[in-house]
């Protein structure tokens, strides 16, 4: 009986199963491995936004990624929410123990804007965790916090990434997904270039694509692929993901992770 290699995602709950790690777990069963979790803080959040949130103490996300590393062993880290400058010092102390690939998902804000990390840990998550990650996955808006470069068109995706890059991420995937036209985003070491491109497709079911990305990246990473094979399979998985998205109560619904199994006679 083979033995799936195992993924962790370090990220926040999501009540309403698009996003987080609930999106985490999912997008792992889907793509074959066995997905494991850190919880670092719990949100009540629904198509509508998020409602609540709520930090665990240092001590409780160190004891779980001691539980789980030290007996089970990781073939690959995703983070994701890390709540605060307090966290995310924890969980880049933590990932310096670890000899996997990291994807960084620099998670500030949600689909609604709420915040999901506090202003106070821009410095955290630049100065220790960026440098922890093998693959660094912002969206526009977590590049313009992070860098101060504001992307208006493809055009300036290059220019993202190499600001993305000089905070000491092996890799840098600019994630074009907030601007016109086709979703295209950008991979880069600095010296190889991957442009990914998929047609934007109309549909405003979209919670939770950015922890889906991230964890295709882990699982494939996971799995033995390089850095540019999991990220192009991951872009298709999300892809799928996000065609197959669909209303669930009053605002955005989720992406559908298990798009690849459905039974489209049903
Ligand atoms: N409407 C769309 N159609 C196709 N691909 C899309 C669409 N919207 C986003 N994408 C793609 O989805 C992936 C995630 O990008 P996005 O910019 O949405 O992440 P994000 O903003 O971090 O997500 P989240 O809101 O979950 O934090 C990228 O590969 C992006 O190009
Ligand atoms: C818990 C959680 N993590 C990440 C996101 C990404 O937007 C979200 N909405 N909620």
């Amino acid at each position: 009986m083979g033995i799936p290699p195992r993924v962790l995602t370090v990220a926040g709950s999501d009540s309403g199963g698009g996003a987080g790690i609930q999106a985490d777990l999912k997008t792992m069963l889907a793509l074959g491995v066995h997905g494991m979790s850190v919880l670092t803080a719990v949100t009540a959040q629904n198509s509508l936004g998020v409602q609540g949130a709520w930090e665990l103490p240092a001590e409780a996300v160190r004891a779980q990624f001691r539980s789980v590393v030290d007996d089970i062993g990781v073939q690959a880290v995703k983070t994701g929410m890390l709540a605060s400058a307090e966290l995310v010092e924890t969980v880049a102390g933590l990932l310096a123990g670890v000899d996997a690939p990291v994807v960084v998902d620099p998670v500030g804000v949600s689909k609604h804007g709420d915040a999901l990390l506090a202003a106070s840990a821009l410095d955290a998550v630049r100065t220790k965790l960026l440098p922890a990650a093998t693959v660094a996955t912002p969206n526009l808006d977590e590049v313009a916090w992070l860098t101060g470069v504001r992307v208006r068109t493809e055009s300036d995706l290059r220019r993202a990434a190499d600001a993305v890059l000089s905070h000491g991420p092996r890799w840098a995937l600019i994630k074009g997904g907030h601007l016109a036209g086709d979703a295209v985003d950008l991979l880069t070491d600095g010296t190889e270039e991957h442009w990914l491109r998929a047609v934007r497709h109309d549909n405003r079911h979209t919670h939770g694509t950015g922890c889906t990305l991230a964890s295709a990246i882990a699982a494939r990473l996971a799995q033995g692929r390089s850095v540019p094979e999991a990220v192009a399979d991951a872009k298709d998985y999300v892809t799928g993901a996000i065609a197959a998205g669909f209303p669930l109560g009053g605002g955005i619904g989720p992406v559908d992770h298990g798009w690849r199994f459905r039974d489209h006679r049903n």
